[in-house]
């Protein structure tokens, strides 16, 4: 059914504005009213950070390198939700009877900045000033994330654009998107034409994927489930796009997703661009970064010619005591900063005019950069995790007639706030005090009621196209990569319709053939594990925030739950599994539940170090060779909370190459939904199963 555009885009306004709402009201929620610590086990704040090194980074930004403290014990920082791009404030840690007050004022007192590095053990982040000072370097420190409205910015005005902008505007692109026209049918012909693969590797479905996209005219979506190739598949693309002499602009919801397409593409010598802020970018990717080439290209010597010249001037200004004779060199120093800007434009548009392809991240795409642009193609990889309007961004700055989308709906979508908060007095309290400019901003947009049938944030462009246009727009990859035959049965049986293949050299790999000695061991030769804890002595709890109570907790708090006897049998099981031989690097821990997490942190850290803990959420696009996943959810009432994703597990139970280990009740978890049900049913058939015994747990030390 066609979708009207300015009620779409009308509905997407609104949706994001409570969107913003939200996020804002969380984040001043919980900075205005948790204890560091209670943030910290969140993920949204670290705490005892000392500097550790400052130095300028590219575009004169202050870099802040930000460790533990000695004091603390330096080494590893814990567990933490903060992400390259995230915008934290940093600030002197407070301190006993200041703390609350100190806590309100974070936003306005701590200097602001982006993270642009997240190692182990440090966190990187440019301050935002050019000229900011940031903290002295014996204070303690401490980090917290905040709202980011800068990204809501460009959604908005993208939105914007869309509702006012006149029918006959419309490119038959947005039509087919909006389902106002048919995408034109492709040919068997066009299909089954000859073709010359760079990459001979390629298996049929990456093919037929690859010759769908080409013969598409408005739009394709390649359907890539877990470890099926879809970053490979759309370097072959990519080539095939070039070669027919088209030009490409190449988008993906984060920095990491679109510098990974950037590092692959690299090696095949075609001219590419990266838009972007270097601090933000892999460092293999950088001189492919439209700033550093803008310094360092052939190009560019005419603007350090300038540079050079106006260093010289600007010296002599200082050598100077008679006044005429400054202001002429004021006056020659403006016109030499206008010809200097003039040169920098034009060597940017000279290097982005010979760039075959532009690569940035969706958001980026709406930088002024690509204003006089015109591309042939627009693709967007890790589709189904961006919202619709980020997509949107990329749409129309590239003005390009055709669309390619590559990803998996069947994974988790991007994450949705306004979803999940539950209005309580206090949060419509922290509504209130956001900062003027945002709330000005925040004000000037319309709020109405939605019409769920004219889109929701959750809904990707991915899926609503797929609903739109059905299967004839879409091809799927069906031959994976990482999993062992066993691990992809059921994911494949049920969501994938029962398409998926294992590629021969993945299909029957064990623990135990791992290429370093892994003795042959119950749990070595097992693809798939399942810790059944059914019979009540399991139960889960909900984690004690004794500093708030329960009343003023956000949702991200409230929700989270702890289950001390399944944290026992990941430790045993991960103990051996490492006795057996498997490099605890190899080995991955995930749960759903954030206080889950802090407990496995606790208790595992120190006694398996390399071994890497993580929620689930965090651990898509990632893969281990052994991963276990701890459910947590065990109760009487047999709720299941979020455990009711079927996304989330499947990102879960996709990850491993090797080994699965399942730990929960199936009991409660069986009763959640029909794919948690018929879950339960595979493992407890085709799984090795296991039931713990209390006794020996409370005995492991
Ligand atoms: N045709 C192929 N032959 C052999 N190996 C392949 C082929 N296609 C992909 N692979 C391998 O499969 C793995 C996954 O590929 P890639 O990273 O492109 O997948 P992806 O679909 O982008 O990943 P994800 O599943 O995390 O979304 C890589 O190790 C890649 O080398």
């Amino acid at each position: 059914m066609a979708t009207d555009i300015p009620t779409f885009a009308t509905t997407q306004l609104s949706l994001l504005t409570t969107e913003l709402r939200a996020e804002l009201a969380e984040t001043h929620l919980l900075t205005a009213t948790h204890a560091p610590t209670v943030l910290q086990r969140a993920g949204l704040a670290l705490l005892n950070l000392t500097l550790s090194s400052q130095r300028t980074g590219f575009g004169g930004k202050t870099l802040l390198e930000l460790s533990l403290d000695s004091a603390v014990g330096g080494g590893e920082l814990p567990e933490h939700g903060l992400r390259t791009g995230d915008i934290v404030a940093v600030a002197e840690q407070p301190k006993g009877a200041e703390r609350k007050r100190e806590r309100e004022g974070m936003e306005k007192r701590g200097a602001q900045g982006v993270v642009t590095r997240v190692q182990r053990e440090a966190v990187t982040i440019a301050l935002d000033k050019d000229d900011a000072e940031g903290p002295g370097g014996n204070d303690k420190l401490w980090l917290v994330k905040l709202a980011n409205d800068v990204t809501h910015k460009r959604l908005s005005q993208t939105m914007t654009r869309l509702q006012k902008m006149q029918s006959s505007e419309y490119s038959t692109l947005t039509l087919v998107l909006f389902g106002q026209s048919s995408p034109t049918p492709v040919s068997e012909e066009e299909l089954s034409a000859s073709m010359e693969w760079n990459d001979s590797s390629l298996n049929d479905s990456q093919q037929d994927a690859i010759r769908f996209a080409l013969a598409s005219r408005e739009v394709a979506l390649i359907w890539g489930p877990p470890g099926t190739g879809k970053t490979h598949t759309l370097i072959e693309l990519i080539l095939q796009l070039v070669n027919r002499g088209q030009r490409v602009l190449v988008c993906g919801p984060s920095n990491i997703s679109v510098d990974n397409i950037v590092e692959r593409l690299s090696s095949h010598k075609v001219p590419m661009v990266r838009l972007g802020h270097p601090a933000r970018l892999l460092p293999g990717v950088l001189n492919h970064s439209l700033d550093v080439l803008t310094k360092t290209s052939d190009a560019a010597a005419i603007v350090t010619d300038i540079r050079t010249e106006m260093d010289a001037k600007q010296s002599s200004i200082r050598k100077t005591r008679n006044g005429r004779e400054r202001r002429v060199i004021y006056g020659e120093l403006r016109d030499l900063r206008k010809e200097y800007r003039d040169r920098e434009d034009r060597v940017v548009t000279d290097l982005l005019r010979s760039s075959k392809v532009v690569l940035s991240t969706l958001h980026g795409a709406g930088g002024y950069h690509l204003k006089n642009e015109k591309f042939d193609v627009v693709i967007v990889d890790e589709a189904s995790q961006a919202l619709e309007a980020q997509c949107w961004i990329s749409v129309l700055a590239s003005g390009a007639p055709k669309l390619v989308l590559a990803g998996d709906h069947l994974q988790l979508p991007p994450t949705i706030k306004s979803l999940n908060s539950k209005k309580t007095k206090a949060s419509q309290k922290a509504d209130k005090s956001v900062t003027d400019e945002v709330a000005a901003d925040v004000a000037d947009m319309p709020l109405q009621q939605c019409d769920p049938s004219n889109g929701t944030l959750e809904t990707t462009l991915f899926d609503r196209l797929l609903a739109l246009h059905g299967n004839s727009i879409r091809r799927m990859l069906t031959t994976q990569y990482r999993m062992h035959e066993a691990i992809m049965t059921f994911p494949s049986q049920t969501l994938y319709e029962s398409k998926l293949i294992a590629a021969e050299a993945v299909k029957a790999r064990l623990l135990k053939d791992l290429p370093y000695t892994v003795r042959d061991t119950d749990d070595t030769r097992e693809p798939v594990v399942f810790w059944d804890t059914q019979g009540g002595d399991f139960g889960e709890k909900t984690e004690d925030d004794a500093e708030s109570g329960a009343k003023g907790r956000s949702s991200l708090l409230a929700e989270s739950k702890v289950n001390e006897h399944e944290a026992a049998i990941v430790r045993l099981h991960v103990g051996r599994l490492i006795e057996a031989g498997v490099k605890p690097e190899d080995i991955a821990v995930v749960t759903p539940y954030n206080g889950q997490l802090a407990l496995l942190s606790q208790l595992l850290k120190d006694k398996f170090p390399g071994l890497e803990l993580g929620s689930i959420d965090g651990f898509q696009g990632r893969e281990k060779e052994a991963v276990v996943v701890s459910l947590v959810r065990s109760n009487v009432e047999h709720e299941v909370g979020f455990l009711g994703e079927k996304r989330r597990l499947n990102v879960a139970m996709t990850r491993p190459k090797r080994h699965l280990c399942v730990i929960g009740d199936s009991e409660t978890v069986g009763r959640g939904s029909k794919f948690l049900k018929s879950w339960m049913e595979f493992l407890e058939e085709h799984a090795d199963l296991r039931y713990p015994d209390l006794s020996e747990l409370q005995g492991d030390g």
